[in-house]
């Protein structure tokens, strides 16, 4: 029987979904792509990994910036103020800015999922490798250049300390837009727990595609209210002159094959 949408179950409706920008056809290697599921049974604990070091800086807050994709929360990071290190990486690596990845609706929105399991969106803290390198552009084409923080949004209560990241969220409604923002503290959006997560090697989830990322996804959520991540919504893909406006939802990239990669846990 052909399955109208209406009756299809989400995951048929997922397939429905275009993403937001046509896949390029040649990837940089293109066997370590993000985003993927996360099959809980099949990832290895490492009992080496150790707890993860967060030391972030309010003061090296500086802006918010539509960028057609999402909007970035950008920090300074010319000095090691706000910094991430321990859990799996080897190196010191400095934040360079946040954004999310959500959906049009609360069924879906997450780039990652947990033995399937979508949330309705997704924090990406994106931080590199000042250890290495001298500056972000630089360490996006190196294996080791890069470190994100994966944290998944669940609806539920409404989270206070994200209010006034939402309050300013339509002063960028338009792509290009920019806007003063300061004093923000991006710890206040990690869970209570963040020594529990699992990692893998993979890549950006836009372009460039770079296999640079050792990601690292907290098992633990945050949750948002639903007026809070209808805001997220009314941001748009477009800049003031188009004269087509498009909601800026159903920002997250397809999942990618593991082709052979191990995910490891902190946690048994
Ligand atoms: C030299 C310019 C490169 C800009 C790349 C910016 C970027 C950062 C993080 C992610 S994500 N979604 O994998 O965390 C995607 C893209
Ligand atoms: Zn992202």
């Amino acid at each position: 029987r052909a399955c109208n949408l209406s009756a299809c179950s989400s995951k048929f409706v997922l397939s429905q979904v275009h993403p937001m920008w046509q896949e390029p056809l040649a990837i940089p290697g293109g066997d370590r792509q993000s985003p993927i599921d996360i099959v809980v049974r099949k990832s290895i604990f490492d009992p080496q990994l150790r707890p993860l070091k967060v030391q972030y800086d309010p003061r090296t807050c500086q802006q918010i910036w539509n960028n057609g994709y999402s909007f970035l929360v950008e920090y300074d990071d010319t000095t090691d103020k706000s910094t991430l290190k321990g859990g799996p990486l080897e190196d010191q690596f400095r934040l360079c800015q946040f954004h999310f990845h959500w959906g049009e609706n609360n069924a879906w929105g997450s780039e990652h999922s947990i033995d399937r399991r979508l949330y309705p969106a997704e924090l990406h803290l994106v931080h590199w490798n000042s250890d290495k390198y001298s500056l972000f552009e630089e360490s996006v084409i190196e294996d080791n250049g890069l470190a994100v923080i994966a944290v998944f949004l669940k609806i539920g209560k409404r989270h206070e300390g994200l209010q006034k990241l939402v309050d300013a969220l339509p002063a960028v409604r338009h792509k290009d837009s920019v806007v003063e923002f300061t004093k923000f503290d991006p710890a206040c959006l990690l869970p209570e727990n963040i020594d529990d997560y699992w990692t893998y090697a993979g890549s950006l989830t836009t372009p460039p595609l770079t296999e640079a990322v050792t990601w690292i996804v907290m098992k633990q959520h945050i949750e948002v209210s639903h007026d809070q991540l209808a805001v997220f919504r009314s941001l748009l893909f477009t800049s003031a002159e188009e004269q087509l406006q498009r909601s800026m939802v159903n920002n997250f990239r397809v999942q990618q094959a593991l082709k052979g990669r191990t995910v490891r846990s902190s946690f048994t």
